[in-house]
């Protein structure tokens, strides 16, 4: 009887709670926003517009695309089909978080730079996402963020960036010694460089970063990877608290992999302990103490260290692999650019294999060939931030809890920014002055900035270097160009690319 009373006092009380947060909220949202000339695609209840923007996604990667640099329809259809219809700066749903995606300048300069009393932070990730890189400095806010950021700040100074260079350098001529393997007595070989350039950039990060190497680190290279695929389905699908403890088939897997890539990590740690003892890498500086606020010696734990493992061997390698793969391609394609590029590096290197770590910025058209193609392909698209009170951006009211898209694709490829030319490759326009800070930020921007951008961009240039003074390239009849959004940006079929060894 007492449970039958209880059933109907709960019953309206939930479907109250129901229609308040599913259906009241969103709408009052809804209109505020409306008010202030914000429109987008119709809010549908529990779900908002998810299903239209996974469909967009499914839609974009049918088909591939002439190898051209229009590319924002492919890898933020969702951002190039609503934004067309309602304008720059949209709201659209995802379950029942509002998201404002814009390509306003202004406003992403104001978030970026969290304008407005430290009002916009990180988006705290869907915990399935948190699987692969969000427990680590990427996905921290707060006092614990600024801990960890000033440990990496200091792993990644520049001095010791330079002292990296003979580590670059060993890692690129691995790579080069194995393609020779695979030319043999061939004038001209096709390789896929983009699954190459990952094994480089996992190399480049196990040694830098971690003091070990490619092979130690390649057991969590290789769960990150799997993992990988398995987080992106779960962040375009609308979080169910509680769903990720289901036993579901998928759900196993993700357990799966994570207890197996802390278990790998956990285990570099303890044989690399040694070799540690003398270094000030990012693992040793993890694993040393440090000042909290209040000026006391602290310690991470072990778990805190193995997440920002995690963090960095994802991050470490996934953008960096993305853009010498965006590069090669840009250059195979463009051969007059190849042909400056190489000859500025003979004439940097005077003769030599390789490329010592001072006269890295003697390579002047390599940086505006780097730049270029970090505008055309930026590697790290889903820029998110989150109001956290309400805030006044620009003339535009924003309630605390809105998400922000920041629509970096769109950003780069805009006309009314870059010129009629805006799709085209054309380095030499990093020779101007940027016409506005939020022109151009493939790093992010801001407190939050990517805090291995210099190794980012010395990778890059030693890599690069090298590659130019062995072999000339040409895009192979094979490759297929359909970029796409993979947690970063990728192409979906791999970079064939016809590589014929320069024997002078
Ligand atoms: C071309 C290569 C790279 C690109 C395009 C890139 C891009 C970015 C971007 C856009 C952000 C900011 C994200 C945001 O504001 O939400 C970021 C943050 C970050 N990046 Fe990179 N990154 C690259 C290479 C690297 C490398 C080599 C490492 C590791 C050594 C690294 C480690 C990180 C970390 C740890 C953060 C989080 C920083 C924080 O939140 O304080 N990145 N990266």
């Amino acid at each position: 009887m007492h449970l039958v009373c209880l059933f109907y006092v709960l019953l309206p009380v939930c479907v109250l709670r129901f229609i308040h947060s599913m259906i009241w909220v969103p709408w009052r949202i809804h209109v505020h926003f409306r008010k202030q000339g914000i429109s987008g695609p119709n809010y549908r209840p529990i779900f908002g517009n998810t299903e239209e923007y996974r469909n967009s996604f499914t839609e974009a990667r049918k088909k591939t695309m002439p190898f051209n640099h229009n590319i924002v329809h492919r890898v933020t259809p969702f951002y190039h089909e609503w934004s067309r219809k309602y304008g720059k700066t949209f709201l659209y749903w995802f379950g029942v978080i509002p998201i404002l995606a814009t390509a306003d300048l202004d406003m992403i300069k104001d978030i970026f730079m969290n304008t407005g009393g430290g009002s916009f932070e990180k988006v705290r990730l869907n915990p399935q996402a948190k699987l692969l890189f969000g427990q680590g400095l990427n996905g921290l806010v707060g006092e614990e963020w600024a801990i960890h950021r000033r440990i990496a700040n200091q792993a990644f100074m520049m001095e010791r960036i330079k002292c990296w260079g003979l580590d670059i350098m060993a890692s690129t001529m691995k790579m080069l010694t194995k393609w020779e393997e695979i030319r043999g007595e061939r004038d001209e070989f096709e390789m896929d460089v983009h699954r190459e350039l990952q094994d480089l950039a996992s190399d480049v990060i196990s040694k830098t970063a971690f003091g070990s190497n490619y092979e130690e680190g390649k057991r969590v290279f290789s769960l990150q990877d799997k993992q990988k695929h398995l987080v992106f389905d779960a962040i375009g699908n609308v979080y169910i608290p509680g769903f990720r403890f289901l036993p579901t088939k998928k759900n196993r897997e993700r357990w799966r992999i994570e207890r197996e890539t802390r278990e790998a990590i956990r285990n570099l740690i303890k044989t690399n302990s040694k070799a540690r003892e003398n270094s000030r890498n990012l693992l040793s500086l993890l694993m040393s103490s440090y000042k909290n606020q209040d000026g006391k010696e602290e310690k991470l734990g072990v778990e805190e260290i193995i997440n920002e493992c995690k963090a960095f061997y994802f991050a470490g390698k996934e953008s960096m692999a993305d853009l010498l793969t965006w590069a090669l391609l840009l250059l195979a394609q463009h051969q007059e650019w190849q042909d400056k590029a190489r000859e500025e590096v003979l004439s940097v290197c005077r003769g030599n294999e390789v490329l010592l770590s001072e006269n890295v910025n003697d390579l002047k058209i390599m940086n505006l060939i780097i730049h270029e193609t970090l505008r055309l392909y930026p590697p790290a698209v889903m820029l998110m931030r989150q109001t956290t009170k309400n805030v006044k951006l620009g003339t535009l009211d924003v309630p605390a809890g809105t998400q922000f898209f920041l629509a970096l694709p769109s950003i780069h490829h805009d006309t009314d920014t870059w010129g009629k030319d805006a799709n085209e490759f054309n380095p030499l326009r990093f020779n101007e002055p940027r016409s506005h800070l939020a022109s151009f930020f493939p790093f992010g921007l801001g407190p939050r900035i990517c805090v291995g951008k210099n190794l980012a961009v010395m990778e890059a240039k030693v890599a690069l270097a090298m590659i130019l003074r062995r072999y000339s390239f040409v895009v192979s009849p094979t490759y297929l160009h359909a970029p796409r959004l993979l947690i970063s940006m990728q192409p979906q079929y791999g970079a064939q690319l016809l590589l014929r060894r320069i024997t002078s």
